[in-house]
């Protein structure tokens, strides 16, 4: 099993309660999409598993660990083997590409190799190999502050791909790309983690390459689990209900023959 929650809250400091009762199992090497409207808690839920943030209420379970119950040292541990792609890479402004990239790894390798890589990159070919799969293999050396805000995504991927992370936790990963860039990096994420059976949880606004892609669907509302079925079986009714409350075009939620990625329709070339 890669995470267990079992009847999982989560308040925030504010006394807001985020995440109400869930319950959601993963087994190593499961790739799930979590769709919902805008606020439903979809990121809350990822930091939760991630660790970020710790259950308010019930028990959760990450890689064979309960983070509530762990030392500082066992989380640091458990963190290393989780791999999380943020909305907008956390990525010092003025950081080179190269040492961005090998960032992934800090948590995995000795302090003297992580000392010695702010002075010199220390593994410049798996830099160079991770950015030639998002298409930036010309960007190494580049700082970071000289990139488009969908460069800075693909290079928070690239991070995630060289961590090799046992579970991928993939916030809105693709929001800043255009539609084909789109789809050819979610099926690179998908891709991946089924080649090295790591765990994959991605929130996805774009519900038709969630649906395309993916082989489970999490719909989140209002903090709670609205369904959780095989990606094939969720319904164009369950669609609508999920988003019943939001004042976004229907057509996000339109199924094939085209589909919307940030509100541009592509068409219907997707993983299946
Ligand atoms: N640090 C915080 N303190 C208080 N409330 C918060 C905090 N972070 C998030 N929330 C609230 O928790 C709820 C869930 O937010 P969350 O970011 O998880 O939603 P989401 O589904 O990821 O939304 P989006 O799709 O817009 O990114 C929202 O109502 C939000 O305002």
């Amino acid at each position: 099993m890669s995470f267990l929650l079992q009847e999982v809250g989560l308040t925030h400091s504010n006394g807001h309660m985020a995440l109400a009762a869930i319950t959601l199992r993963a087994q190593q090497g499961e790739n799930i999409a979590l769709i919902g409207p805008s606020g439903a808690g979809k990121t809350t839920l990822l930091n939760t598993i991630g660790t970020a943030l710790l259950p308010t209420q019930g028990v959760m379970t990450v890689l064979g660990q309960q983070p509530k119950a762990s030392s500082a040292r066992a989380l640091r541990q458990l963190r290393a083997r989780i791999g999380t792609v943020h909305q907008a890479a956390p990525i010092p402004a003025r950081q080179r590409v190269v040492t961005a990239i090998l960032a992934g790894k800090l948590g995995q390798w000795p302090v003297w190799k992580s000392l010695a890589c702010l002075i010199y990159p220390q593994d410049m070919a798996g830099a160079r190999q991770v950015l030639e799969r998002v298409h930036l293999g010309e960007k190494l050396f580049v700082r970071c502050d000289q990139l488009s805000g969908g460069q800075l995504q693909r290079i928070g991927i690239a991070r995630v791909l060289y961590q090799e992370a046992q579970l991928i936790l993939a916030d809105e990963p693709v929001s800043a790309l255009d539609p084909t860039l789109a789809l050819d990096t979610v099926q690179l994420l998908v891709k991946e983690a089924k080649s090295r059976n790591a765990t994959l949880v991605a929130s996805l606004h774009a519900v038709d390459l969630a649906r395309s892609c993916f082989d489970r669907l999490v719909g989140i509302r209002d903090g709670r689990i609205a369904f959780d079925l095989p990606a094939h079986a969720v319904t164009d009714a369950q669609l609508q209900s999920l988003y019943a409350a939001e004042t976004a075009p229907a057509e996000t939620v339109r199924p094939q023959p085209s589909f919307l990625v940030d509100g541009q329709v592509m068409p219907a070339h997707g993983c299946r």
